[in-house]
């Protein structure tokens, strides 16, 4: 389970406020007005960021004070996921090994992973000659080689369009499913929360609620919500 124990920070004029928990495997999205703080809270999640107050903790131990590295988390944001002077393989080799010294086994699993995710034979290309698709099958082949307990993911598909963008929330619940992770994922768009997430985390007024299941949220949102909706 993933505890956020009356956890409180506070930027500049802005203060966000979590007291909630989701259960290991649980598959939970965040919406919120834009400046909510729905990435405040992702933040606090993976370590970027300190609370003034309060506790992460998963699986009963508390994870606060540890670095990004040493959390059991991977993170995937809208854009900047891949480094551009490396090829595939290596930008996905790096979920084994920072320095990539990566041996046989390690560079079969490499090509395995990039099958996987349907780029066979692609571990060359660097990521100006792939498109924006393949580009995020890259960043999710990697997600999947590190298969860390919770991802964290910041509107990762924004820039594709709606077919592919359905796909790849397909292929990550595939993956998601496969690496038993838990999975929070920040998005704008109501329909991928319906698509991707039994549950959803609402950020309003400085507050992460407890999550609720999405369909019913989304049928018959709370005030603020159905504003921000629309
Ligand atoms: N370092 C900082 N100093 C001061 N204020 C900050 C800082 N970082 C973020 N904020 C403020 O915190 C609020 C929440 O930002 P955050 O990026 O979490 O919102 P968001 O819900 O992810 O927004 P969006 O949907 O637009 O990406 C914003 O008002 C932002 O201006």
């Amino acid at each position: 389970m993933l505890e956020l124990k009356n956890l409180s920070v506070t930027l500049g004029n802005f203060h966000l406020h979590a007291d909630l928990s989701i259960d290991a495997g649980s598959r939970v999205a965040i919406i919120g007005a834009s400046g909510s703080g729905k990435s405040t809270l992702l933040s606090l999640i993976a370590g970027f960021l300190a609370p003034d107050r309060g506790q992460v903790r998963w699986q009963g131990q508390d994870i606060t004070a540890a670095l990004p590295g040493q959390r059991p988390v991977s993170v995937l944001f809208q854009d900047q996921n891949l480094f551009p002077h490396l090829t595939a393989a290596q930008n996905v080799g790096l979920g084994l090994r920072p320095d990539l010294r990566l041996n046989h086994g390690q560079r079969t699993r490499v090509s395995q992973v990039l099958a996987e995710v349907g780029l066979e034979g692609m571990e060359d290309r660097k990521p100006a000659s792939l498109s924006g698709g393949q580009q995020s099958r890259v960043a999710l082949a990697r997600v999947l080689l590190r298969a860390r307990p919770i991802l964290l993911l910041d509107e990762p598909f924004a820039a594709l369009g709606p077919a592919l963008k359905s796909e790849m929330l397909d292929l990550l619940a595939r993956i998601a499913g496969e690496t038993d992770a838990t999975v929070l994922m920040v998005s704008h768009d109501p329909a991928d929360a319906r698509r991707f997430a039994p549950l959803t985390i609402v950020i309003e007024d400085g507050r992460a609620h407890p999550p609720q299941p999405t369909g019913p949220l989304l049928d018959n949102p709370p005030p603020g919500l159905r504003a921000y909706l629309g």
